[in-house]
C-alpha cells in the first residue's frame, strides 16, 4: 500500500473545503432538515450496540473482492480500518454535520483516492451500509414502525451527503493532479535548454518556451496564440515550418544561422499528435558554441597541418615502438623517402645498429616518462644510400585518452657539421701545406701510442728541418720559400704510407709519424728515403733548388712514452744531426749532450715567452756628463720563465736570433718600451729618450720601418724620443742596404746610435755614409781607462772625431769615478754604467727620474 503523507492530506483537505453556503445548499438539495437530524439522534444510541456486527459484515463483504483485499492490506491494517469504520458509523448518526464532520469526510475520501480506491468501490460501500442498516433499523424500530421509513430516509440522505463529499474529493484531486501534471510539464518545457514550439495547423503558436524565444532573438515574454511568423524571421526556418504544416506527416531537420548576435540553431521539426490534434513540434538547439569550437578546432588543425607540413625542420609523430605515424615534407626531403614509404618504416630503419643501441633505451625512457625528452646528433641513412647528419629530439605526446606517442623534431645539421669539420680541419691543419699541425700531430701520436701499447710494437717520429731554408727565404723571397715548403710537404706525403702522419710545425719544421713500426731500422730507411726525395731538384721561380734537410728520430717506447717527450727528443736528435754536418739523420740518444738539450729547452720555452708574459724590461739610465742629468735610458730585456731562474739576454738573444723569434720579441720590446715612456711622461716625469737594441735579424727584417712607425703611432710615443741601437758589425755586413734602412728610420725622426763601437772593423770615416746620431764606445775600451794609455787614446780619438762629424758620444760600462772624470775630461757627452745605476725596473727608474740626478753623477759632479 502506498504511503500517505497526512500533512499533505490535511493541506489538500483544507483547499477542497466547500464554503458554508455550498454546504447549506447541498443539505437543502438533499432535503436534510431538523426532523431528519432528530430522528438520527434518536436511533444513534440504539445502533451502537449492533454496530459491530454491521462492521463485521461490511469488511467480510469487502474482503470477498480480490482487488479490495489487496488494497486493505494485512490484518493489522484491517483492524485499524475497522476501528476507523466504527468511528465513522458513530459520527454518521450523531446528527452533527458541521465543519469538522465535513472535513473528516473529505479527508477519508482523499485518503481513499490516494490509495487508489476507485469510486466504484466507494459507491458500493455506501450501498452496503444502506443495505445492512435497513433491516437493522426495522428491527430496532419494531415498536415504532411509523418511524422506520422517516429514519431510514434521513439515514439515506446523510449517506448521500457523504457520498457527494467523497466524490468531490475524487474530482478535485483528479483535477489537481491534472493541474499539477500540466504545471510540471510546463515547467519542464520552460526550463528546457532546448527551444520548444508547438504550432497548430492554422499557424498559431500553441506553446513556445523561453529558450526558443531567446534563440529566435524575441525580446520579452511573448505568449502563445500568435502566428509563428511573428516569432520566426529566418526565411529558411519559416520555409521548413510551412512545409511541415502543409504535410500530414512530416519530419525534417535544418540548421539555420541567425544574425546579431550570430548564432546557429539546429532545428528538428515533426508532425505529432498532441492533444488529439496533429500539430507541428519544433525543437531547436543552440549549436553556436559547439560550432564555433568546431570551427576553432578546424582552424587550429588547419594551422597545425600547415605549420607541420611547411615547417623548416623535419617533424614527425612516432608510435611508442618507433613506427613513423605522420611525417612532414621537410623530413621526407631530408631522407629522400616518399610519405608512403616512410610510414612503413621504423625509427631504427634510419640509423645504424650502433646508434639504435643508444637510441632505443632513450626512446623507452621518454615513453615511460622517465625522461622529458631526448636529443641526439646522429647520421640518418637516406633512401639513396647516403647519410645525413641530423639532430633528433624526441618528446612524449599524450593527447587526451589517445594512445601515447612521440613527437620527433629532426633538424638537418649537415651544413653545421660540415662547417664544424672545416673549422676542425682549419684548426688542426697547416694552412700553407694542408698537412696536420702540431695539435693534430700530438693527437695522432697519442692514438698511435695507444695502439702500439696494445699490440706491443713501435712507432717512430722523424723530426725534419730544412737546411739553410732561411737563405732561400732571404734570397728568393717569402713566396719562393712558401713554394718550397709546399713541395716538401707534398713529397713527404708521397714518401710515407696512408696510415702515417705528416705534419708541419711551422717554418721549415716537419714531423713524420710512422705508426705501427715493425722494426726500428725501418725508421732509418724511411729517413734516408725522405732525405733523398727532398734532395731531388725542384724548380721554384725559375731556380733549381735541392733543399737538403736534417732529420732527428725518436722511437716509442724507448725514447719516450708520451707524445711531447717523443717530439722533444726527435727535435733534439734533429738538432744533433744538424750540428754534426747537416743533410743526414740521427737517432735520439739519451746521452746527447746536455748543452744541446738545454739549448733546445730554452728554444722551446722562448717560443711561448711572450704569450706567457715571461718577458720583462729593465731600464739603465744614460747620464749627461756635464750636468749629471738623466737624459736617456737603455732598454734591456730579461726573460723570467715560470718557476725558473732569470735568463740574461746574451743567453737567449742568440737563440731568438737563430730561430727568428727575435722578430716578434723585438716588436714586443719596442712596443712595451714606447708605452712605458709615454706612461712616464703622462705621470709628469722629466723627458728622457729611450734607447732600444735592434738585433741583426730584426734590422734585416723587411718592413722594419713600418713596424717602428706602427708602434710609435699605436703607443703615442714621439719618434724623436726613440733611439735605436745597431751594432757596428750589423751595419758593416751589408752597408748599402743598411744605409737605406737607417735612412728610412731617420726620415721618420727616430735617432740612431752605433752600439759596441770599436769592436768591428769600420773606420770612422766610413760611418759618414750612415744617417746616425750617436756612437756608443764599447765598454771594453772604457774598462781600463784612464790607466791604459791605448784605450784612453782610442776613447779620446773617438770622442773627437765623432764630435767633428756632429755625433754625440755615449760611453758604456762606466763603473768608477775615475772613468767618469776621465770621460768628462774628454768632453764625452753621455755615460752609462754601474757607476750610475744598474739596469732597473720601471718603478725604480721612475723614482730615479723623479729625483732628477743619479747618485754616482752627483758624486762625480761634486
Ligand atoms: N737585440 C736586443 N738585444 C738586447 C736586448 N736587451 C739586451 N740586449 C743585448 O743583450 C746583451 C746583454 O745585455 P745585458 O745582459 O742586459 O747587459 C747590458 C748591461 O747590463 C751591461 N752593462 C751596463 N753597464 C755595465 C757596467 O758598468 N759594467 C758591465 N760589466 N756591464 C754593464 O751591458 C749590456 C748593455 O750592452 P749594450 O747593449 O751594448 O749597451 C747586450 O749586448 C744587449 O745589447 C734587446 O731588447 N734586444
Amino acid at each position: 500500500m502506498m504511503a500517505i503523507n497526512l500533512f499533505d492530506i490535511d493541506q489538500a483537505t483544507r483547499n477542497m473545503m466547500p464554503a458554508p453556503d455550498d454546504l447549506r445548499q447541498r443539505m437543502q438539495y438533499l432535503e436534510i432538515g431538523p426532523a431528519d437530524l432528530a430522528l438520527l439522534r434518536q436511533i444513534h444510541p440504539l445502533l451502537r450496540s449492533r454496530m459491530q456486527s454491521v462492521i463485521e459484515g461490511f469488511y467480510q463483504h469487502l474482503l470477498n473482492v480480490p482487488a479490495l483485499r489487496q488494497l486493505l492490506g494485512d490484518d493489522r491494517a484491517i483492524t485499524r480500518l475497522r476501528h476507523l469504520q466504527s468511528a465513522y458509523f458513530h459520527e454518521l448518526t450523531a446528527g452533527d454535520y458541521g465543519e469538522e464532520y465535513v472535513r473528516n469526510r473529505l479527508r477519508v475520501g482523499l485518503v481513499h483516492q490516494r490509495i487508489g480506491l476507485a469510486p466504484v468501490w466507494y459507491i458500493g460501500a455506501y450501498r452496503k451500509y444502506l443495505a445492512d442498516l435497513g433491516p437493522l433499523l426495522r428491527d430496532l424500530l419494531r415498536d415504532r414502525p411509523q418511524d422506520f421509513l422517516p429514519t431510514y430516509a434521513a439515514l439515506f440522505k446523510i449517506v448521500n451527503f457523504d457520498m457527494g463529499l467523497a466524490l468531490d474529493t475524487y474530482i478535485q484531486a483528479g483535477r489537481q493532479e491534472l493541474l499539477g501534471l500540466k504545471n510540471y510539464s510546463e515547467q519542464i518545457i520552460s526550463s528546457m535548454p532546448s527551444g520548444v514550439m508547438v504550432i497548430d495547423d492554422d499557424e498559431t503558436v500553441r506553446t513556445v518556451n523561453q529558450s526558443m524565444l531567446l534563440m529566435l532573438g524575441v525580446q520579452g515574454d511573448r505568449s502563445a496564440q500568435i502566428c509563428y511568423r511573428e516569432l520566426v524571421a529566418d526565411p529558411t526556418l519559416r520555409q521548413h515550418i510551412a512545409e511541415g504544416l502543409r504535410q500530414r506527416t512530416y519530419r525534417g531537420k535544418v540548421t539555420v544561422g541567425l544574425p546579431e548576435p550570430l548564432r546557429h540553431l539546429r532545428c528538428c521539426l515533426s508532425r505529432t499528435l498532441l492533444d488529439n490534434q496533429h500539430r507541428l513540434l519544433l525543437i531547436a538547439e543552440d549549436i553556436t558554441e559547439p560550432m564555433q569550437a568546431r570551427a576553432e578546432l578546424r582552424d587550429s588543425e588547419a594551422r597545425f597541418r600547415a605549420a607541420f607540413g611547411q615547417a623548416a625542420v623535419g617533424l614527425a609523430q612516432v608510435s611508442c615502438d618507433g613506427n613513423w605515424l605522420r611525417v612532414n615534407r621537410k623530413l621526407l626531403d631530408i631522407v629522400g623517402y616518399s610519405e608512403a614509404e616512410m610510414l612503413q618504416l621504423n625509427l631504427s630503419d634510419l640509423v645504424t645498429p650502433e646508434d639504435w643501441e643508444i637510441d632505443a633505451p632513450l626512446m623507452r625512457g621518454v615513453v615511460a616518462g622517465d625522461l622529458q625528452s631526448s636529443s641526439r646528433e646522429k647520421r640518418y641513412l637516406c633512401k639513396d644510400g647516403s647519410d645525413v647528419w641530423v639532430k633528433v629530439t624526441l618528446s612524449a605526446m599524450r593527447p587526451g585518452a589517445d594512445q601515447p606517442s612521440l613527437v620527433a623534431v629532426i633538424e638537418d645539421i649537415s651544413q653545421r657539421k660540415q662547417f664544424e669539420d672545416e673549422l676542425m680541419h682549419v684548426a688542426s691543419h697547416d694552412a700553407l701545406t694542408g698537412l696536420a699541425n702540431r695539435m693534430l700531430l700530438l693527437d695522432h701520436i697519442g692514438q698511435a701510442i695507444a695502439q702500439a701499447r696494445r699490440h706491443q710494437h713501435h712507432i717512430a717520429l722523424l723530426f725534419l728541418d730544412l737546411d739553410r731554408f732561411k737563405t732561400i727565404n732571404d734570397s728568393l723571397g717569402h713566396d719562393a720559400g712558401d713554394r718550397v715548403i709546399v713541395e716538401v710537404g707534398r713529397r713527404l706525403r708521397q714518401a710515407v704510407r696512408a696510415v702515417d702522419t705528416v705534419a708541419r710545425l711551422g717554418g721549415d719544421e716537419f714531423v713524420v709519424l710512422l705508426a705501427d713500426l715493425p722494426q726500428e731500422r725501418i725508421a732509418a730507411t724511411m729517413a734516408q728515403q725522405i732525405l733523398a726525395v727532398l734532395f731531388e731538384p725542384m724548380l721554384i721561380h725559375g731556380h733549381e733548388l735541392a733543399p737538403a734537410s736534417s732529420i732527428g728520430i725518436s722511437i716509442y717506447p724507448k725514447d719516450g712514452e708520451d707524445a711531447k717527450t717523443l717530439l722533444k727528443n726527435a727535435d733534439a736528435a734533429m738538432y744533433q744531426a744538424k750540428s754534426m754536418g747537416r743533410g743526414d739523420y740521427q737517432f735520439y740518444n739519451s746521452e746527447m749532450n746536455a748543452s744541446t738539450l738545454h739549448r733546445l729547452t730554452l728554444e722551446s720555452g722562448l717560443r711561448h715567452a711572450v704569450e706567457r708574459d715571461e718577458l720583462q724590461l729593465t731600464y739603465q739610465p744614460q747620464v749627461e756628463l756635464v750636468s749629471g742629468r738623466i737624459v736617456g735610458v737603455e732598454v734591456l730585456l730579461r726573460w723570467h720563465p715560470e718557476q725558473q731562474r732569470l735568463v740574461m739576454p746574451d743567453v737567449f738573444i742568440p737563440i731568438a736570433e737563430e730561430t727568428g723569434l727575435i722578430v716578434p720579441i723585438g716588436e714586443w720590446v719596442l712596443r712595451t718600451a714606447c708605452s712605458q715612456l709615454v706612461a712616464w711622461r703622462q705621470a709628469g716625469l722629466p723627458d728622457v729618450r729611450i734607447a732600444v737594441n735592434l738585433s741583426a735579424r730584426q734590422f734585416r727584417q723587411p718592413g722594419l720601418d713600418d713596424m717602428v712607425s706602427r708602434v710609435l703611432a699605436d703607443t703615442g710615443c714621439h719618434a724623436g724620443c726613440l733611439e735605436l741601437e745597431i751594432t757596428e758589425t750589423v751595419l758593416m755586413e751589408r752597408p748599402d742596404s743598411a744605409a737605406q734602412a737607417l735612412q728610412r728610420l731617420s726620415d721618420m725622426g727616430v735617432r740612431l746610435a752605433i752600439d759596441d763601437f770599436g769592436t768591428g772593423y769600420s773606420s770612422l770615416s766610413y760611418l759618414k755614409r750612415f744617417p746616425i746620431h750617436a756612437l756608443k764606445i764599447d765598454r771594453s775600451f772604457v774598462r781600463d781607462i784612464p790607466y791604459d794609455a791605448d784605450d784612453a787614446a782610442i776613447a779620446g780619438a773617438v770622442v773627437a772625431v765623432a764630435h767633428s762629424m756632429g755625433l754625440s758620444v755615449v760611453a758604456e760600462g762606466v763603473e768608477t769615478l775615475a772613468q767618469c772624470e776621465f770621460l768628462r775630461g774628454l768632453h764625452c757627452d753621455h755615460a752609462q754604467g754601474y757607476y750610475f745605476s744598474q739596469p732597473l725596473n720601471a718603478a725604480a727608474l721612475a723614482s730615479l727620474l723623479r729625483d732628477g740626478l743619479v747618485t754616482g753623477a752627483q758624486i762625480g759632479a761634486a
